[in-house]
């Protein structure tokens, strides 16, 4: 299995969301496009969180923007056709969500159709989440990419859960508590749950 994960917003816990995977499943990890590389970048907290193996960025820029400004700035251009898809089973992330621009013409969404494997969207649990849910969702049927469902986030809100579902004409494959202290044990502790076993083969 190769599985996209996006997300509704950025910060909204799609590397926090791929460790727990990693994790849980072994799968090796793959941030084709990261941006603001001078601090941790998200491949260093997947190494550190879930002892995935790791592929190395495709492109990482200095400055922690949407990548197509990001890359200006770095004098670079993201050039999607050279972002292949890896042999084993791999968790691939995102940057940002699904609008977020690459180049001059195309998006994340672009390079999640590219690649041609089935997604999970990440989103908050918290109010508003259901607008930001049905849109990002609405725009990955319109390009026919497959989605595998949504996470949740954050605090657990039934009302949310059940609208997702209905309006979205999906599954919320998870509800992913709130971790004060994200630590490997911590993310140990969370066990997936039987949507994603099913997925993921474990
Ligand atoms: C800085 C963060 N680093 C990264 O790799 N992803 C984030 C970039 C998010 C871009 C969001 C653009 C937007 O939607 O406005």
């Amino acid at each position: 299995m190769k599985v996209f994960i996006t997300g509704t917003d950025t910060d909204i816990g799609k590397t926090l969301i791929s460790s727990w995977i990693c994790l849980h499943t072994g799968y090796t990890y793959f941030k084709p496009i990261q941006t603001g590389n001078t601090m941790t970048v998200d491949s260093a907290i997947v190494e550190r969180l879930a002892s995935a193996k790791i592929l190395p960025e495709i492109y990482s820029y200095s400055q922690p923007l949407a990548p197509h400004l990001a890359a200006k700035l770095d004098n670079s251009f993201i050039d999607i056709s050279l972002i292949k898809l890896p042999e084993e089973e791999v968790v691939i992330e995102g940057a940002g969500g699904l609008m977020v621009p690459l180049n001059e013409k195309q998006m994340m969404v672009d390079l999640m159709k590219q690649l041609q494997i089935p997604v999970i969207l990440v989103a908050s649990s918290k109010l508003g989440t259901i607008n930001h849910t049905l849109l990002s969702l609405e725009a990955l049927r319109i390009r026919n990419i497959p989605v595998l469902g949504v996470i949740l986030n954050g605090d657990y809100d039934c009302n949310n859960k059940e609208a997702i579902e209905f309006f979205g004409k999906t599954r919320v494959l998870a509800c992913f508590p709130k971790i004060l202290h994200v630590s490997r044990d911590a993310l140990f502790k969370v066990k997936l749950t039987k949507e994603l076993r099913a997925i993921f083969q474990v």
